[in-house]
This record gives structure tokens, C-alpha cells and sequence, in this order.
């Protein structure tokens, strides 16, 4: 295990944080390094272990005294989620924070004349913010039979989150989870009877709002135990997640047009550093006081200030405890299937 000394968690901060190989989650483990550099047991579960290697040496230059783990996982596979998270249990007796940052957007297509259609209309400023409308994917099926973006967006880290139990619900001491979901999750793209989105071209954003009621859910199951979950949106950042939209030197001659969009909106906070804001934030929250019902916003300002903020989400209690049950089920299924 690299870079994994026994003995040591008793006194550290434990953090675990999925996708943490590059983007946002890579961004975010340097915040949280520069903020305690010595005080933090990190540890970075990633799917491809050479990139992993590579931001564990990057973030060691950085912060040389640092504590940093590699932890394999593969969040669309349910083989691995279990794997790995066996592999957790037997390194922490506790985790105070749990990252559910990593993400897909596969095959993501730019809908031109509904892009040209939204620039002159009332929508602009919120079509800029979210991409609603804007966006379809092309998703795949994994070797689980399970709908690609679905697994791993969603339902991997579901899995891996409920296998961690143990070392998250604590009644002296709280836990936190924390989502990376997106403000392009709509109600409108998501159907509790095509929780997989089987069917449509928004995968992404299903998956997204997904996440955003399991949240909802995980809060009134899992709060009197210490466990606390929350969802944040990083706004538009230029990661391998978005560079897929458009062809390189279109993002390169679009650069100036985005920073002279962030006067407008906020939202386009372009660094993965800016869009670690809010995951960064509510590293310092605490739990109990946030509210289960905002979406927590990186958000920066014209002259590159960042800041974050709580906006309400379109969630009811009744369909996350819908999804939460159908989630539940599924868990069972592929569990009996993979002989667990
Ligand atoms: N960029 C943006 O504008 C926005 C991003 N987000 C969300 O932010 C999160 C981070 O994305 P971002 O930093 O932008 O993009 P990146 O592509 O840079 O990061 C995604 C991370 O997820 C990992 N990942 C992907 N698939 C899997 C998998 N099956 N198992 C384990 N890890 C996996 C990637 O690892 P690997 O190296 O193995 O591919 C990578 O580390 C995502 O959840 C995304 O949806 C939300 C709103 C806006
Ligand atoms: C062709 C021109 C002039 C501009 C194209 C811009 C769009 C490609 C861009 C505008 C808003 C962006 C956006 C996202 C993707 C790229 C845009 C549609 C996201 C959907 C990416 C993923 C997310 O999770 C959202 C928060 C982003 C919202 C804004």
C-alpha cells in the first residue's frame, strides 16, 4: 500500500476522496493540504493507478511532510467498490470526510441550434450556468449490466459509501459526505422509474439529480448516527470532463469570452482551484449546520474572488426516499449477484 503507515489515523483528520487523479478532486486535495498540512491522513481513490502515482507525487512537492495513500477503485464496477472498500476498513477505523467527486460526461454533444436558439432568448444567463438543454451524452453499459454514467456517478459511490458504514456513523464523533454534483442536474432529465436513464440523452444530469435526493435521503436515514451528507456544484471548469465538448482550439479562442462571461455569471469559475471552492468550504462547515435541502456553489467574481453559496435545490422528500428504496434493491440484486 503506498504510502500507508498503521497506528497513524488516530490522530489525523481521515479524508478519502474519489476521482482525486486530476480536476477538481486533485485541486481539492491541495487545498485541503495547504490548510493542514500535517494535521491530514489523505487518501486518494482513483481508477487509474499511474495517474494516481503521479498527483500523489505532485501533491508531496508540494507539501513534502504530507501524509498521502493510493487506494485502487473503479467506481462504475461493483467488484472493485467492494474491494476497495474492504481495503478501507482494514486502514481506518474512522473516516471523517468522504469525497463522492468522481464523474463521467461520456460522448457529451453540444446541441448547436439550441445553443444559438438560447443566446437570444430570456435563458442566456441561465443556460451559461447550468448547459440545460444544451447537452446530451451517449452512455454505455458496463460489464455489471448497469448503465455506464449511472455506476459510476451514482450508484458506485452509493455502494462504497453504504460499505463504509461502520467507519462513518460514529454517535460521538460526525462524518461528513460530500457529493460533487452539478447545477445541469434537473428534475426534468431524471424518472424514478428509469433511475439509470436507460432511455433518455441526459444521462448526466439524471445522474446528478440523483444525487442530489440521495443526499436528501442519506440525511434522514444516517444524521442521528453522525453522518452527514451534502451536495456542491463547482460550477463550469475546464477539467478532461469538459474539454471533451468542443475541439481544443475552439476552448483555447473561447478563453476570453469565458472570463468576460463570469462578470455576468458567477459560475464560470474556470480553475479547478475556483470549483474546489465549495468542496473546500464545507471542509470547515460544520455539519449539522448545513442545510440538506441547498446545493452548496463555488462561485467566483468577475475580479476572481471566490466565495460560496447555498441555493435551494428542486428535491421533495418523497422521491428520495423512492430513489433511497430503489437504490437499496438494486444494492441487494448486484450484491447476490456478485455472490456478496
Ligand atoms: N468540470 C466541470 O465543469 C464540472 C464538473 N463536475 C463534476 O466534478 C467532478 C470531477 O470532475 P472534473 O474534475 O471536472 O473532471 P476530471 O475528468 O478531471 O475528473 C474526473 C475524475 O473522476 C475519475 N473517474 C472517472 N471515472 C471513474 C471511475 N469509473 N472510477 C473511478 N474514478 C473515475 C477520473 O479518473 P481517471 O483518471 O481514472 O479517468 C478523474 O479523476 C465530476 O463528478 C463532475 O461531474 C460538476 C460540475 C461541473
Ligand atoms: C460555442 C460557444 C460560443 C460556447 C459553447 C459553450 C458551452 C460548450 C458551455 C457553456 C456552458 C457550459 C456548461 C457546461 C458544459 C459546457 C457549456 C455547455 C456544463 C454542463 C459542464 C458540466 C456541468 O456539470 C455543468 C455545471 C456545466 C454548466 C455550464
Amino acid at each position: 500500500v503506498v504510502g500507508f503507515q498503521p497506528g497513524l489515523t488516530k490522530m489525523k483528520l481521515v479524508v478519502l476522496v474519489t476521482g482525486a487523479n486530476s480536476g477538481i478532486g486533485l485541486a481539492l486535495c491541495g487545498r485541503l493540504l495547504s490548510e493542514v498540512p500535517e494535521g491530514l491522513q489523505l487518501c486518494l481513490a482513483c481508477r487509474n493507478m499511474h495517474r494516481a502515482e503521479v498527483a500523489r507525487s505532485a501533491l508531496l512537492t508540494s507539501h513534502p511532510t504530507a501524509h498521502i495513500t493510493l487506494l485502487q477503485m473503479d467506481t462504475s464496477s461493483i467488484s472493485s467498490v467492494i474491494k476497495a472498500a474492504q481495503e478501507v476498513r482494514l486502514r481506518y477505523e474512522h473516516l471523517d470526510y468522504l469525497y463522492l467527486n468522481a464523474g463521467i460526461m461520456p460522448n457529451p454533444q453540444l446541441d448547436v441550434k439550441a445553443f444559438f436558439k438560447g443566446l437570444f432568448s430570456s435563458r442566456i444567463i441561465s443556460m451559461f450556468a447550468t448547459g440545460e438543454g444544451i447537452l446530451t451524452q451517449q452512455d454505455n453499459v458496463t460489464s455489471d449490466g448497469l448503465q455506464e454514467v449511472f455506476a459510476t456517478n451514482l450508484f458506485g459511490h452509493f455502494l462504497f459509501a453504504r460499505e463504509l458504514e461502520p467507519l462513518l456513523c460514529h454517535t460521538h464523533r460526525s462524518s461528513q459526505l460530500i457529493w460533487t454534483s452539478s447545477s445541469n442536474a434537473h428534475r426534468s432529465a431524471f424518472d424514478l422509474e428509469d433511475m439509470q436513464h436507460r432511455r433518455g440523452t441526459q444521462p448526466y444530469s439524471s445522474s446528478k439529480y440523483a444525487s442530489d435526493l440521495l443526499s436528501l435521503a442519506l440525511n434522514t436515514r444516517y444524521n442521528k448516527q453522525g453522518l452527514y451528507s451534502s451536495v456542491i456544484c463547482p460550477g463550469f471548469v475546464m477539467t478532461n470532463l469538459t474539454y471533451n465538448i468542443l475541439p481544443s482550439f475552439l476552448w483555447t479562442l473561447l478563453m476570453p469570452i469565458f472570463w468576460l462571461i463570469r462578470v455576468f455569471t458567477h459560475t464560470f469559475t474556470l480553475t479547478p482551484y475556483n470549483g474546489a471552492e465549495a468542496l473546500f468550504c464545507l471542509f470547515k462547515q460544520k455539519p449539522e449546520s448545513l442545510d440538506p435541502y441547498a446545493k452548496y456553489h463555488s462561485l467566483t467574481s468577475g475580479l476572481g474572488k471566490n466565495y460560496t453559496e447555498p441555493k435551494k435545490m428542486d428535491i421533495d422528500l418523497e422521491m428520495s426516499e423512492l430513489l433511497y428504496k430503489k437504490l437499496l434493491i438494486l444494492e441487494s440484486h448486484v450484491k447476490k449477484k456478485n455472490s456478496l
